[in-house]
């Protein structure tokens, strides 16, 4: 883990400084090193659970999906439209009263635009429109500027414009237009505009519910001073629309935080090209440092590789020397890449008509065409491959929605060991896993199974998402009712046992 003795020394902005005394008030502070830029170091220990910083956006935007969501709180149910601009809903009027001095300014915008422009407008251009409208509102005073909450905080973060291809510069650069024709405002020209694009490009974070489902889009710029690990000491959840971080390690004071900007279940080379594409960074985390390595060769070729032919060895394949096909490195047994590509080319038509008849919502068929790919998979993957896990959480979100129980906790229970070869013992993906599997044991009666799968989602997501949220009390409850069940059952057993 990275100390504070290899950190440089720090000049501070003004904006700086009073954000080092806000950091500091959580045990942070900030520095740079030479190959990440900026870095959040941890000034005291951190025990795992405690929450390390949490921090309101300084704006965001609820995603274009088919459920709507309050703007401010993210909550999906109750809701009204903004009756001008008719873009934003609200869960109530405490909301919108509380989001009308941001919303006043965008609202006139909006209606000034026209129906058409409105209807198109994708989150990541209302999220710039409201940068810039908060920026105004603070600058005039409008609204109050706090050391975490200032547009000096938006304008110290990477933007990487110097290494973004011509295409995507084109791009930022139409959007950046649209938001100057939306806007109308003097002071901004499309050449800032379309870096602040590039900004929140490497530095917005995408907002989840508690199951991890994408709800919306933030900007946390002290949250985006942390930079990436693919094996993080700190977890990022959403409570609403606040960021909060949680350590999942013991952290000790010195310690740089970390957290991982991306799915880390997959080969080392999937996770550093998806950096690179995303981030424009080349991970060098102590994971990222095996690649080529024995171990983390036979790792990829487990997660993304073949199958050996031989049905009782578990063998990982690598190319063999003359390109013609794969050996197992266990057993030697040669497979042949014709063969290999025959199956991945009806995989890769049957998998394109899963996720279209998915997308179209008929369930039974999509059903259907997944349980074809999973033996196929079976027959050309390792039984840890990504590609069957995937085939496999698609089944299982099927099956619920098919509400076909037993199906279900079939396939959880299958996707378990993947889930635990993938990632760290503290993971939400792993402690949400356990608790779905707990939930489907309860609701078909398997009650002791139920206790320990809840109990084991408890001491996961205890940590990763604390205990005072909606949903938490929720899985405390279940877990409550599934112990005074179990212990119901064992005194009528022992009662029956002593008669
Ligand atoms: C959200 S920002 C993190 C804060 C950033 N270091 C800064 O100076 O503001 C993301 C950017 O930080 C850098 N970064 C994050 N994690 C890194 C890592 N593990 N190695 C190298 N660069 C990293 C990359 O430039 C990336 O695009």
């Amino acid at each position: 883990m990275l100390g504070v003795s290899w950190a440089c020394a720090l000049i501070l902005p003004p904006v700086m400084e009073d954000l080092g005394e806000a950091l500091a008030a959580f045990g942070l502070t900030v520095s740079t090193t030479p190959d990440k830029g900026r870095c959040l170091l941890a000034t005291r220990d951190f025990s795992p659970g405690e929450v390390i910083i949490s921090q309101e956006p300084y704006v965001s935007v609820p995603n274009n999906s088919s459920t709507l969501r309050c703007d401010r709180c993210f909550m999906s149910s109750n809701l009204k439209k903004c009756s001008a601009c008719q873009i934003p809903w609200y869960c109530g009027s405490t909301c919108q009263k509380l989001e009308w001095k941001e919303h006043k300014l965008e609202c006139q915008a909006l209606v000034g635009a026209g129906k058409e422009r409105r209807n198109h407008l994708t989150p990541t251009i209302r999220l710039m429109i409201r940068l810039y409208l908060k920026r105004k509102l603070q600058k005039e005073q409008i609204i109050p500027t706090t050391a975490m909450d200032n547009y000096s905080l938006v304008e110290e973060l990477v933007d990487h414009m110097s290494e973004i291809e011509e295409k995507q510069l084109v791009l930022y650069a139409q959007m950046a237009n649209l938001v100057n024709m939306i806007l109308k405002l003097p002071d901004v020209s499309i050449k800032d505009n379309a870096q602040n694009f590039s900004k929140l490009a490497c530095n917005a974070h995408t907002i989840c519910d508690s199951e991890l489902r994408p709800i919306g889009t933030g900007l946390y710029p002290v949250v985006s001073i942390i930079n990436h690990s693919c094996a993080p000491n700190s977890v990022l959840m959403f409570e609403g629309r606040l960021a909060v971080v949680r350590a999942v390690d013991h952290i000790s004071k010195g310690t740089e935080v970390f957290i991982s900007y991306i799915e880390t279940a997959g080969s080392t080379a999937t996770r550093q090209k998806t950096l690179k594409e995303q981030y424009l960074f080349t991970c060098t985390c102590p994971c990222c440092m095996k690649v080529g390595l024995q171990d983390d060769v036979q790792e990829s070729a487990i997660l993304e590789g073949y199958q050996c032919l031989n049905g009782s060895c578990n063998g990982f394949l690598i190319r063999n020397t003359d390109d013609k096909g794969f050996i197992c490195q266990k057993c030697g047994c040669i497979r042949n890449k014709v063969e290999i590509q025959e199956i991945a080319i009806e995989l890769k038509s049957l998998e394109d008509m899963a996720s279209r008849t998915l997308a179209s919502g008929n369930y039974q068929d999509a059903c259907s065409i997944y349980k074809a790919i999973e033996p196929l998979q079976l027959k050309l993957c390792h039984s840890y491959s990504i590609d069957l896990m995937r085939t496999r959480e698609n089944l299982l979100k099927i099956l619920m929605e098919l509400q076909d129980w037993n199906g279900a906790l079939t396939y959880c229970r299958l996707i378990l060991p993947l889930y635990q070869r993938v990632y760290p013992s503290i993971h939400p993906l792993l402690g949400l896993q356990y608790y779905t599997c707990g939930k489907l044991e309860w609701l078909l009666g398997e009650t002791k199974s139920a206790l320990k799968s809840l109990t084991k989602a408890v001491d996961i997501l205890r940590i990763t998402h604390g205990t005072n949220t909606t949903f938490m009390k929720d899985l405390l409850f279940r877990l409550e009712e599934a112990r005074a069940e179990a212990a119901y059952r064992k005194t009528s057993i022992d009662a029956i046992g002593s008669v």
